[in-house]
């Protein structure tokens, strides 16, 4: 069966001030029932592992490079990630495809050296509004997944986010129905490739305007096995709900 996760992108936001706010989410949720990641900014990482240690609380990064050391000023690697204290990394996420010029074919190489690292990698893919629109949403999906995911990947090393461009940090949502059509298609899609017993092993996160009122509708969905939340990860008095709607999630 599948750990549930419940996933938390700080994005470019935070301080060290702002770790009291894991101290809080640890201390309320000391039992979760179901993983629990925070990924805050990159500086951020050591120190929040420090203060997580012992809790259920794990920490991630929010990119990598593809490469494991050189001459790649203001980047940082899969393995830097690690020994700050890392088990998970986003990759792939829109605001890096559309703020960076990453393409599907630059998400697989970080994936794969974030997988070589011993990370998580947390694959994210989503359609423009525009897409949707075009009845393309699905197609969308397919390829990005087709060039972002690394052939090594497994149960163990790879989550897969779906994150409509269109939903994040709009307040809008796709509907149940919607959401339950992706995850449906991307568990086909992955058992189609890594076959059945991997591509049913594989984690699917949903993202885009998860807050406590809609989490537990959302984690109702077939093959939603968490969400990939932003601004409702930042406090704990906003996330803290959604873990504890994940934990009660019917398997
Ligand atoms: O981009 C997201 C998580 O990676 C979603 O952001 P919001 O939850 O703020 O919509």
């Amino acid at each position: 069966m599948r750990q549930r996760l419940a996933a938390g992108n700080w994005k470019m936001n935070g301080s060290l001030a702002a770790l009291d706010e894991i101290d809080a989410l640890a201390a309320a949720h000391p039992d979760p029932g179901c993983e629990v990641l925070i990924c805050p900014p990159a500086t951020l990482i050591a120190p929040a592992a420090a203060r997580a240690r012992g809790t259920p609380v794990a920490l991630g990064g929010q990119d990598c490079h593809a490469e494991p050391a050189g001459a790649h000023t203001g980047d940082i690697s899969a393995g830097m990630l690690k020994e700050a204290g890392a088990s998970h990394v986003i990759l792939g996420h829109s605001e890096r495809r559309a703020g960076h010029g990453e393409t599907s074919e630059l998400v697989r190489a970080k994936a794969t050296a974030a997988q070589a690292a011993g990370l998580v990698a947390i694959v994210c893919v989503g359609e423009q509004l525009s897409e949707r629109e075009a009845a393309n949403t699905l197609d969308i999906i397919g390829g990005q997944m087709s060039a972002s995911i690394p052939d090594g990947s497994t149960g163990h090393n790879l989550v897969l986010a779906y994150e409509p461009v269109w939903a994040i940090g709009t307040g809008r949502t796709p509907s149940p129905d919607q959401i339950g059509e992706v995850h449906d298609f991307m568990r086909a899609r992955l058992e189609r490739r890594f076959g059945a017993g991997v591509g049913r092993s594989v984690r699917l996160l949903y993202g885009g305007s998860v807050k406590g009122a809609n989490a537990a509708e959302i984690f109702a969905v077939s093959n939603v096995d968490g969400a990939l939340v932003g601004g409702a990860s930042l406090t704990a008095a906003a996330f803290g709900p959604i873990v504890a709607a994940l934990g009660a999630a019917a398997p």
